[in-house]
């Protein structure tokens, strides 16, 4: 978390592939690798610090969705370390989540200081509001006004001196990220806003090293965690322990995820449990659909929330034999390659890859999100859904990367 105040600015050193090394000698002194760092906007995770200069990995994503798609050597950028608790909150709260590149209008001198005109997409408008706060490349700034299709922001002689915001001109890009509360409060589901406010400072997409340990952590102790695979089926899902489910959790999936809930299994289990694979063509994807179950011990139709987290828990209990259950039922199991992650980057092998890394045994539940409309829900969706609901987003290309 970030207050949007400016404490340096770093100049590009170097650009080699995903990794950028910038110079910057303040900051360098301060961070540690593992940390966090607001770079124009953009939260970084530190890898290395050296001679005044840490590097970091700048995916490809972040790249897409931020002015970064221009990231080269020379480049000033404005810098800041995350906030520790009781530093002062002299901005507002700031994330470091690119919501929007907005262009540049107009600039103009304004007495001491300087009025600049920004056009943002037309989705980000709504977010933006007079005497609101917005981030523009990390720093914090009062919106002044807000005319039709862009905003201003005034730049005093503080700002000026601290930010090369002052050197803005008509056609520039900027990163934007508007407050939080804004984002949030945009949503319809305002009844969880307070929750998810508490749950700030980890919930949200959380890149690197660092989201995936605390993703771990999070299932580890019966939590949801929410994954987004872009490069492949461009879906987010939440996903859960299966040693551990509990009938709460599969009423959230039902009731809030609303995708279509499985089971990711290391094929061993299903091996085990005699559940045989669905014949047929298979889906888009590759992934491996074996034939649905419930517990043979249940009384019920084993639809109801509490039945098929017991099922799932069964499916997950070392102890379990293939008579514990009856074929077909309600809870879908789905196999994970042999391989896991390494193997396939699909929902199922980070599923099983995070159980695993958990130390929990290698079931879990996974579930799309959807809309309330229906459609999938997309990274901006599924940023805004994570806050909501508290839980952290992480990427399948960092779960790759680190388990
Ligand atoms: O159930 C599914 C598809 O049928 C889901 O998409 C789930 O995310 C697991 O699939 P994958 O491993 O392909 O991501």
């Amino acid at each position: 978390m970030f207050t949007g105040r400016i404490e340096e600015i770093g100049v590009v050193e170097t650009v080699r592939g995903d990794r950028v090394t910038v110079r910057a000698p303040a900051s360098a002194a301060r961070i540690r690798p593992g940390g966090s760092l607001n770079v124009s906007g953009v939260c970084v995770t530190v890898e290395d610090v050296a001679d005044g200069a840490f590097t970091a990995t700048v995916s490809a994503e972040t790249r897409r969705r931020s002015t970064f798609d221009d990231l080269a050597a020379g480049r000033a950028v404005a810098l800041e370390p995350a906030l520790t608790l009781g530093d002062p909150l002299d901005g507002h709260l700031v994330q470091g989540h690119v919501d929007a590149v907005g262009k540049v209008t107009a600039a103009e001198q304004q007495g001491a200081g300087r009025r600049v005109w920004i056009r943002p997409p037309t989705r980000f408008l709504p977010r933006v509001a007079a005497k609101g706060s917005i981030a523009v490349d990390g720093a914090s700034l009062t919106v002044a006004e807000v005319v039709k299709d862009r905003f201003s922001v005034v730049l005093v002689p503080a700002t000026l001196a601290a930010t090369r915001l002052g050197e803005l001109e008509a056609g520039d890009r900027v990163n934007l990220e508007s407050d939080v509360v804004a984002r949030l409060a945009g949503r319809p589901d305002t009844a969880t806003l307070a929750r998810a406010v508490r749950a700030l400072p980890w919930a949200g997409h959380l890149p690197g090293r660092a989201g995936v340990d605390k993703a771990v952590a999070q299932l580890a102790a019966g939590g949801g965690v929410v994954v987004w695979d872009g490069d492949r089926e461009a879906e987010g899902d939440v996903v859960f322990a299966g040693a551990i489910m509990r009938p709460e959790s599969f009423t959230f999936l039902l009731t809030q995820v609303c995708g279509h809930p499985t089971v990711p299994c290391a094929p061993g289990v299903l091996d085990r449990l005699e559940i045989d694979p669905i014949p047929g063509e298979g889906d888009r994807h590759g992934t491996r659909p074996h034939v649905p179950v419930d517990l043979a011990a249940g009384t019920g139709t084993g639809v109801s929330a509490a039945e098929r987290a017991a099922t799932v828990r069964r499916l997950a209990d070392p102890g379990a034999a293939p008579a514990d259950f009856l074929r077909p039922g309600h809870v879908f199991p789905l196999a994970a390659r042999p391989g896991g992650l390494a193997e396939r980057g699909g929902h199922t092998e980070a599923t099983v890859a995070m159980c695993v890394a958990a130390a929990t045994s290698p079931v879990g539940v996974c579930c799309e999100v959807m809309n309330p409309d229906g459609t999938m829900a997309g990274p901006a969706d599924l940023e805004a859904a994570a806050l909501r609901w508290g839980l952290p987003l992480v990427d399948v290309a960092d779960l790759r990367a680190w388990l």
